[in-house]
């Protein structure tokens, strides 16, 4: 295992150890890092026979809750979560978080706000002052498919940059959400923002429906480092 993935490692674990307690109920996240928590989480439902029940973020999320033998929820069931772990792309000094680059944003962010407490796992190389420093591959917006081109259009005039339609690898056309909509990308100038302020304006153009801004949602961030150690922020 590479020093970046033993640091994702380093940083689930302790997330799972010092939040799951019996008896949660626990959005899980999406993307490479929460395989990790979801792993140490099925070892210590074995291990201390707790019961879990599982709210996923995601299809990714889904599988990795069935394949590991958990609970496996949803909202109409669980409306109220204890606990969402998730990962991140980006998270700045003020946890603001950039979100979405697996394609998840929409149901991570549902799921998250229904949750008491928003725990963010990731490694080293997630740490940024500003957002933008590290990340480079801007703010993924889902939009529904027949609005891509006026929402990009608006993005580009109202806020500047470029919003590129995310296209798939493996087939010819865009990548499909796990809702049915497409993404766009936008790589924003280079300034400083209110994020709180731009999310707003982004979700305010008809045919948005959601961005992969966090705002003010993040409870505490681990951060696995390159030395295997993890380092803690919270707001
Ligand atoms: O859409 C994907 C999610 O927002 C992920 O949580 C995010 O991209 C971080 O993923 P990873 O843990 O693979 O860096």
């Amino acid at each position: 295992m590479g020093s970046v993935d033993a640091a994702k490692k380093a940083a689930a674990v302790k997330a799972v150890d010092e939040y799951v307690k019996n008896n949660f109920v626990l959005g899980i996240g999406s993307g490479s890092t929460i395989v990790y928590a979801v792993e140490r989480l099925a070892e210590r439902v074995k291990l201390e026979n707790l019961s879990i029940v599982c709210v996923p973020t995601s299809f990714q999320a889904r599988q990795l809750i069935i394949q590991h033998n958990l609970i496996l929820s949803d909202l109409e069931r669980n409306p109220k979560l204890d606990c969402a772990i998730d990962g991140a792309d980006e998270v700045d000094a003020k946890l603001t978080l950039i979100k979405g680059g697996g394609g998840c944003l929409t149901q991570e962010k549902i799921v998250a706000s229904c949750a008491k407490q928003l725990i963010i796992v990731c490694d080293f190389m997630k740490d940024s002052k500003a957002l933008g420093e590290k990340y480079k591959k801007g703010v993924p917006i889902e939009v529904i498919p027949m609005a891509f081109v006026p929402v990009q259009r608006k993005i580009e005039e109202d806020l500047g940059g470029k919003a590129e339609l995310r296209m798939a690898k493996q087939k010819a056309g865009p990548v499909v959400t796990d809702n049915g909509n497409f993404i766009l990308d936008w790589i924003f100038p280079e300034k400083s923002y209110d994020w709180e302020s731009t999310n707003t304006k982004i979700k305010m153009i008809p045919g948005v429906v959601e961005t992969g801004l966090f705002v003010n949602m993040t409870h505490k961030v681990f951060y696995g480092m390159a030395d295997g150690s993890v380092k803690e922020k919270s707001v």
